[in-house]
């Protein structure tokens, strides 16, 4: 995958604890989700219970690690964080599982990633908080039963369809991350300016939310970019014009679209009259990998309305040759 600015995927100088919020009350947006998750923890501790299992999903950048970690706070438990791929033998698992304290949260990032042998450990550790290992081999194996304190499973995956349905319907709460808004990302951003104490106006804050794609991550980015020449270049304030000059010269155009958006689209009409064209054609017409395409690339044109996803492959739409001001000839 290629290094751009405006990807949604985490880069090193995005990991900003400071950044990111830590209870339900400054985590901006998602408020149908929020307000469940609230009625669902006050429940679970009152009850002085463990709370649902609960899968996050939605694309990279949106805040589900940040929101699992929020969950821990809220309940006032310990957070163990793992990924579906770090997960490799059954020992690994047992050895976590075994470790909870009564309540806490295990948070599996990636979780599609997850082998079938664990997943199948897991089905009994989530329904009944038993674990079932085999000791020895051969005739001589038996198995025995470890009872596990009741834990929560905090899962976050990018990609929900890969999940297998037995999981999936191991999770009490499923919630999908939404894009962010204008409003909800200029929050993020103030919010975010005041904790790298970084001097922002409203309007500047806006032209930086209206560029990043519906995500808090890349978002931050932009800020910390745009401080930069507010220091250099500015008086230290980032002001509306500041943040549009600054993002420009950075190559990101009024919608955060870059330069390899714009040449998915562009092939698209240029080699394919438009689409429909397969995914794997297209991903040969640009070097790209398919996978990045579907995962990386594609959700925020669809979520702009540019690109359709049609049974015959991806189609570009009007709003896409309007921004590019070609006429549409068919
Ligand atoms: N609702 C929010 N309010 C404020 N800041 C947020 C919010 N959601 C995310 N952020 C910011 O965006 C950054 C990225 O969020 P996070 O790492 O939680 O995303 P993610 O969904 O886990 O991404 P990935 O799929 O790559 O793991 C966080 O460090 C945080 O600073
Ligand atoms: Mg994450």
């Amino acid at each position: 995958m290629r290094d751009r600015f405006v990807s949604p995927v985490e880069k090193s100088e995005d990991i900003d604890f400071n950044l990111r919020p830590s209870s339900l009350e400054n985590y901006i947006g998602q408020e149908q989700i929020k307000k469940n998750l609230r009625v669902f923890i006050q429940a679970a501790l009152e009850r002085g219970e463990s709370l649902d299992h609960v899968l996050l999903y939605g694309p990279p950048g949106l805040g589900k690690t940040t929101l699992a970690n929020i969950i821990a706070n809220e309940m006032g438990v310990n957070i163990k964080t793992t990924s579906g791929p770090a997960i490799e033998k059954p020992g690994d698992l047992a050895a976590i599982l075994t470790k909870l304290q009564p309540n806490d949260i295990l948070f599996i990032d990636e979780i599609h990633r997850l082998s079938r042998v664990i997943e199948e450990i897991l089905y009994p550790a989530m329904e009944d908080f038993s674990l079932d290992i085999v000791i020895g081999s051969g005739p001589q194996a038996r198995s025995i039963r470890l009872d596990l304190p009741e834990f929560t499973l905090v899962g976050a995956t990018t990609k929900a369809g890969s999940l297998t349905s037995p999981l999936r319907d191991r999770f009490g709460v499923i919630n999908r991350l939404q894009f962010y808004n204008e409003d909800e990302l200029t929050k993020i951003i103030m919010r975010a300016a005041k904790v790298l104490q970084v001097g922002i106006e409203k309007a500047g804050a806006k032209e930086i939310a209206l560029r990043s794609r519906g995500t808090p991550r890349i978002a931050n980015r932009f800020l910390k970019r745009v401080r930069d020449f507010a220091q250099i270049e500015g008086d230290g304030i980032i002001t509306a014009n500041l943040a549009q000059s600054s993002l420009e010269r950075l190559n990101v155009d009024q919608l955060g679209l870059d330069r390899i958006d714009r040449k998915i689209l562009m092939t698209i009409i240029d080699n394919f009259d438009g689409g429909p064209v397969g995914l794997s054609t297209l991903a040969a017409s640009i070097n790209e990998e398919e996978e990045t395409i579907e995962d990386v690339y594609e959700p925020y044109l669809l979520q702009l309305g540019y690109l359709n996803r049609t049974p015959r492959g991806r189609k570009v739409t009007k709003m896409a040759y309007n921004h590019f001001n070609i006429e549409v000839d068919k």
